[in-house]
């Protein structure tokens, strides 16, 4: 299996404070991985330096072969990498349409790559012409990650896409992160939801206090309730 994207000892400070302490890991092409971790581990902070957003003090950053810890974020965007914020990164008064073709280099997103989306994310088809503000909160979710996959991506960076979320809606994205990966694509994925974690999860990262604390299959881990709760802090009953 070929890592597309790899992290070799990064540090990252934001102003004076030390957040990333020596981050290392490695994300499979074609995998899920979930990054878990406790509050304020560093799990946004990790998917920001990714991006560009926080500059890695310390460190390498290797994108399929290529070094991208300091190149620009619009740079690291173009090179295929998709990013979904927390705060979904909609526009509430623009249309479905409007929030695509805004998110598209060109300004026209390519009519097979929108069938492929619908695929999946049908309920963008339905409100096409329907404001964003007006989307459900799971349907908005859909709408932000539509916007980071309307091209083609290399990776996807997701932080806590099913955060506020009831949980009919948590199984529908399940159901459209399970139809993305089977369609090839290579995610990292934050969440702290562990019931959502293990079922869409093929590897698991976990983090704490700025480095990763553990790496292996998402299986062992669903499978191992004491090491959940010596690295999470919880039970994954509590969580059902
Ligand atoms: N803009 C900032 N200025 C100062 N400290 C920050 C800033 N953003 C994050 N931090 C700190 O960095 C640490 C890691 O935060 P981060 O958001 O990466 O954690 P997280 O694992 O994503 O947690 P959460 O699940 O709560 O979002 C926390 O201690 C947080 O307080």
């Amino acid at each position: 299996m070929t890592d597309l994207l790899t992290l070799s000892g990064v540090h990252t400070h934001i102003g004076r404070y030390h957040i990333l302490h020596g981050v290392d890991f490695a994300i499979p092409e074609g995998q899920t991985t979930m990054l878990l971790g406790r509050n304020g581990a560093g799990k946004t902070t990790t998917l920001r330096t990714i991006m560009g957003l926080w500059p890695a003090s310390a460190g390498s950053i290797t994108l399929a072969g290529q070094r991208i810890e300091k190149i620009a974020t619009p740079e690291i965007a173009r090179l295929g990498v998709g990013y979904v914020p927390e705060s979904m990164a909609v526009f509430s008064d623009l249309t479905v349409k409007e929030n695509l073709v805004l998110a598209a280099r060109d300004g026209a997103p390519d009519t097979a790559r929108l069938e492929w989306i619908f695929g999946f994310f049908p309920a963008l088809k339905k409100f096409w012409l329907s404001r964003a503000g007006a989307l459900s909160g799971g349907q908005k979710q859909m709408l932000s990650i539509a916007r980071a996959i309307v091209e083609p991506r290399q990776l996807l960076l997701i932080d806590e896409p099913t955060k506020g979320l009831a949980p009919a809606i948590i199984g529908a994205l399940i159901d459209c992160f399970a139809e993305l990966k089977r369609r090839g694509a290579t995610i990292l994925l934050v969440e702290q939801n562990f019931h959502a974690a293990r079922e869409i999860g093929d590897a698991v990262l976990v983090m704490d206090n700025g480095a990763i604390v553990h790496r292996g299959g998402m299986a062992d881990l669903a499978n191992d309730i004491p090491l959940q709760e010596r690295l999470l802090g919880l039970s994954l009953e509590a969580h059902q």
